[in-house]
Formats: structure tokens, C-alpha cells, sequence
């Protein structure tokens, strides 16, 4: 489908879908005229300045075959409220952690195209990690131009449903804590020193720098960890440090707790 016959309308103009909305224009896989969300009141609107926004059910109403992405707190409300203008040429997205496809096919038609995604904020600058699975009735096609459009915002791989509260506590809760852990670093630096805004850029620095290397060689994690400690050196000090403070527990707990939020959410 050529992009300018691609509409995507996110029922709901939050934090996420502004996110997918502006990696999406930066990789010009979609026109902004074929953009629309829509949200409760206009206040929360203004992040959208150029694009279109309108209420629910109009989202779903455009003329156009479209992708309508549902993200909202009130999933069950939201599909009632969808559900009468959803045709068989939608494909109905939901970034929505914690509900599952059988829900979301239980309340909408039952011939509806469902696919179940989960995204992390990133997307905004092309560096998601995202993963996706398909309902019954969803079949290559849709997989496959889901995948296009969000390959554009970042890493998309398709994996059964059942990773998908994982992820959610791996990656999509997960740059959270890597936020929590780059503004301790910085402030460690602050406590030695060294003024905030440059130990700010040196700790995003690191991480990228670091989260490339472990991307791009391939290697274990422990692997080039160890690369870093000079014997008797600065790293091993530092490291017994984090150690003590089970930092790798604390963080394997992190990942189990949110996980385990997005399966409970899914019984709310
Ligand atoms: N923030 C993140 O990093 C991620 C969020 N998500 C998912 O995205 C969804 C939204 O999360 P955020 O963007 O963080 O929240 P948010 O609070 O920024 O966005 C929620 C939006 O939904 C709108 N909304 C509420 N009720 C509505 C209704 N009845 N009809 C239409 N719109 C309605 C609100 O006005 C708001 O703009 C959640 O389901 C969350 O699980 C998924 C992955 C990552
Ligand atoms: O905190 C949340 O529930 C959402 C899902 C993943 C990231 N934010």
C-alpha cells in the first residue's frame, strides 16, 4: 500500500501514540494530512498543533482504509464506543499494556484484524524496541505492514503473545529505569564535582555508547563488562560497590514487578 492511501488514527493523544506519531513522520512512512487522533477534550490536544484531531468514533469513520491505534487508559469503554464504525478494512492496533488480543477480539467484531503491540518511548527518536502479535484474524499482510510502519521507530519483532507483558517489563517500563539509572550516574559525577549539564550528556553518552557496543559485537553483557576492569583498577571498585547494593537483583526484581503489573492489568 503506498503511504499517501495509509491512514493511522490513534484513538487517544498521549504521550505513547505522540511518540509512534513522530517517529513515524521522521521516516515519512505516513503523511501527516492521514495522521488523526482523537481524545477526550481539546486540552489535551496541543501536542497535536498540525495535525488532525477529533473525537473517537470519527477516527475510525474516515473514509480511507486505516490503522486505527487504541491506546487509552479505558480500553473496554473506548472499543464499545468504536465498535459500531469498525469495518472489515481496519486493522485495529492496541498499545495498551496489559490487555490481551482475546479481549480486545471479545469487544469487537468478531471478524475484526487485531494486532497487540508493545512500544517503548524511543520510538520518538527512531530507537524503539518493540514487539507485536497477531490476533486470529490478522494475517501476513497486516503483520507485515505493521512491521513497515514500525520498523520506522525502531527494532519490531514479531513473538508470541505470551512475551509480550514481558517485554513490557524488559523495555517498555524498562527505559524508565535506565533514565533513573543515568541520572544517578550523573549525579555521582555532581557529588565529585563536575557540573550536571556536562555529567548529564557524559551518562547519556555511556549508555549509548555502551548499548551500541553490546548491539553491535554481539557479545555477552558479562563479556564486556569484564573488558572494562583493569585488574586493581578503578571499574572493580566501583562494581563491588553496585554489588553490595545488589543492583542486579534489585534490577531482575524491577523487570519481575512490572511484568508482573502488566499480567495483573490484564484482570483490572
Ligand atoms: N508511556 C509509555 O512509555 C508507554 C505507554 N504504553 C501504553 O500507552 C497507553 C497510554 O500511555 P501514555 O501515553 O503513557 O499515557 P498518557 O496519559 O500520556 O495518554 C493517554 C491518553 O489517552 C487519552 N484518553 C483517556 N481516556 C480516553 C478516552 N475515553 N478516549 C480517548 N482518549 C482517551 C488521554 O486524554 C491521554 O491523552 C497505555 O495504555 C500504556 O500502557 C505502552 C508502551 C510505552
Ligand atoms: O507504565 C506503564 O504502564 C506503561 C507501559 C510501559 C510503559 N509505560
Amino acid at each position: 500500500m503506498e503511504s499517501s492511501e495509509l491512514w493511522v488514527g490513534f484513538v487517544g493523544a498521549g504521550r505513547m501514540a505522540g511518540g509512534l506519531v513522530r517517529g513515524l513522520l521522521q521516516a515519512g512512512k505516513v503523511p501527516a494530512s492521514n495522521i488523526l487522533a482523537s481524545a477526550p477534550s481539546d486540552k489535551n490536544l496541543d501536542a497535536w498543533s498540525g495535525l488532525r484531531t477529533t473525537l473517537n468514533l470519527e477516527v475510525v469513520q474516515q473514509e480511507h482504509p486505516g490503522l486505527p491505534g487504541h491506546q487509552t487508559p479505558h480500553p473496554a469503554a473506548v472499543l464499545e464506543e468504536i465498535r459500531p464504525a469498525v469495518d472489515s478494512h481496519h486493522i485495529v492496533v492496541s498499545l495498551v499494556a496489559g490487555v490481551t488480543i482475546q479481549t480486545l477480539q471479545r469487544l469487537l467484531p468478531p471478524w475484526t484484524k487485531v494486532l497487540r503491540i508493545m512500544p517503548n518511548l524511543p520510538c520518538v527518536v527512531q530507537a524503539g524496541a518493540m514487539v507485536f502479535s497477531r490476533g486470529s484474524n490478522a494475517g501476513d499482510d497486516e503483520a507485515a505492514l505493521l512491521k513497515s510502519l514500525l520498523s520506522s521507530c525502531g527494532l519490531c519483532e514479531e513473538v508470541p503473545e505470551s512475551y509480550i507483558d514481558i517485554h513490557t517489563g524488559l523495555s517498555g517500563s524498562g527505559v524508565a529505569y535506565v533514565y533513573l539509572f543515568a541520572e544517578a550516574l550523573a549525579e555521582g559525577a555532581v557529588k565529585m564535582g563536575m557540573p550536571g549539564a556536562l555529567a548529564s550528556r557524559i551518562a547519556a553518552q555511556t549508555l549509548l555508547g555502551a548499548a551500541k557496543m553490546l548491539l553491535e559485537t554481539g557479545e555477552h553483557p558479562a563479556k564486556l563488562r569484564g573488558d572494562v576492569c583493569t585488574p586493581g583498577g578503578t571499574t572493580i571498585y566501583a562494581l563491588h560497590q553496585l554489588e553490595k547494593g545488589a543492583l542486579r537483583a534489585t534490577v531482575m526484581d524491577a523487570v519481575e514487578a512490572a511484568t508482573n503489573r502488566a499480567c495483573d492489568m490484564a484482570k483490572d
